[in-house]
């Protein structure tokens, strides 16, 4: 079966140490999109498995011929993991070789996840959010919040950070990070005054399968930008209608799937449209935009084969 006896495994610590900059993650998916828009890369609609109690299973498939590389990840998002003290997601991404099928790597998928899904708001920040942007809100302050505050603050001249999220815990963590970065944090007392002071705004709060809206996209003020990692599922979907522009990461894997992110009416394009210039991501320093996406296997393969051939170069 496999021209190798074993398989490379990368574990998150060895993922994290091979210390990748936000912008090299963001060429990379920007350089990916291009490769697609050649038809060089391809990717397929995740497959979805939601048994009904809260978890979410799924398979995410991308490729490109160079480097020759086929990427599928695998996770399991259980809101119960939390409680046992597991990561609310778990997973894993497996690497071959697009022509051969011949096995690659695998790669801890917690890492790649956490990491290409702040990328994925990163490339859409950079076309949407205003440059100096100053003030960061968090809804939701897990493993999503940590990796977006750490690639926001190399895009952004952050100057504080707004936290509303469940359990102490994780505000505190989060609000250590901020200060890791010499940002002051704000622990907020409701999700409106969060939202409504500030010029970025990420949600990234727990899937469920039955969290009822809380979150209005009118409290965004004038000119701010929020990227919405949680399929918009904490967000009243008709409050979308009073933005400017709303991006979401794929057209052709939205239409695949049964339950749309928001009205069709809603959405300007996709993040591919958005980095090959095909529509704008801001017209006026007044703009209210939105990145709202549920992930793109494109994110998952751009951050996959960069760390691979990192670890293959820094092993050299
Ligand atoms: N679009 C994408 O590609 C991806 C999206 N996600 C989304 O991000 C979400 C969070 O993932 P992680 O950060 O890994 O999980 P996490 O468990 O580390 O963080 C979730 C945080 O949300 C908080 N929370 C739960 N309910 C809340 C509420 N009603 N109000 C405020 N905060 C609340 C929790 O206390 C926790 O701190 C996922 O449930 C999923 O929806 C995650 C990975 C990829
Ligand atoms: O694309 C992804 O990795 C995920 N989307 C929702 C939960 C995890």
């Amino acid at each position: 079966m496999s021209a190798s006896t074993s398989i490379p495994y990368f574990s998150e610590d060895q993922l994290a140490g091979l210390g990748l900059t936000t912008h090299e993650v963001i060429n990379r998916i920007e350089t990916l999109i291009l490769s697609g828009d050649k038809q060089q890369a391809w990717s397929a609609p995740k497959a979805v498995i939601q048994p009904g109690d809260g978890r979410y299973m799924m398979v995410a498939l991308a490729a490109a011929d160079d480097p020759s590389v086929l990427a599928v990840k695998t996770v399991v998002l259980n809101p119960r993991n939390p409680e046992q003290g597991l990561p609310l997601i778990n997973g894993l991404v497996t690497l071959l070789d697009s022509h051969s099928g011949l096995p690659i790597a695998i790669l801890d998928g917690n890492w790649i996840t956490a990491v290409r899904t702040a990328g994925l708001s990163a490339t859409a920040a950079r076309h949407m959010a205003k440059n100096d942007a100053s003030v960061i809100a968090f809804i939701g302050c897990g493993v999503q919040a940590n990796s977006h505050l750490q690639a926001f603050s190399t895009l952004f001249p952050l100057e504080k950070v707004l936290l509303f999220g469940r359990g102490a815990v994780n505000i505190e963590r989060l609000g250590d990070k901020a200060a890791e970065l010499s940002l002051p944090s704000v622990a907020c007392d409701s999700a409106e005054e969060a939202v409504t002071g500030a010029d970025i705004v990420i949600s990234s709060v727990t899937h469920t399968g039955d969290v009822t809206p809380f979150l209005d996209a009118n409290w965004l003020k004038p000119g701010a930008f929020a990227a919405i990692t949680d399929l918009a599922v904490p967000w009243g979907k008709e409050s979308f209608s009073a933005l400017d522009q709303v991006v979401i990461d794929d057209l052709v894997q939205e239409a695949a799937m049964p339950n749309k992110l928001m009205s069709p009416d809603y959405v300007t394009g996709d993040l591919s449209q958005l980095v090959l210039g095909k529509i704008k991501g801001r017209n006026l320093d007044s703009d209210r935009n939105a990145f709202v996406f549920r992930g793109h296997a494109m994110g998952d393969l751009a951050l996959s084969t960069l760390v691979y051939q990192r670890a293959l170069m820094m092993s050299d």
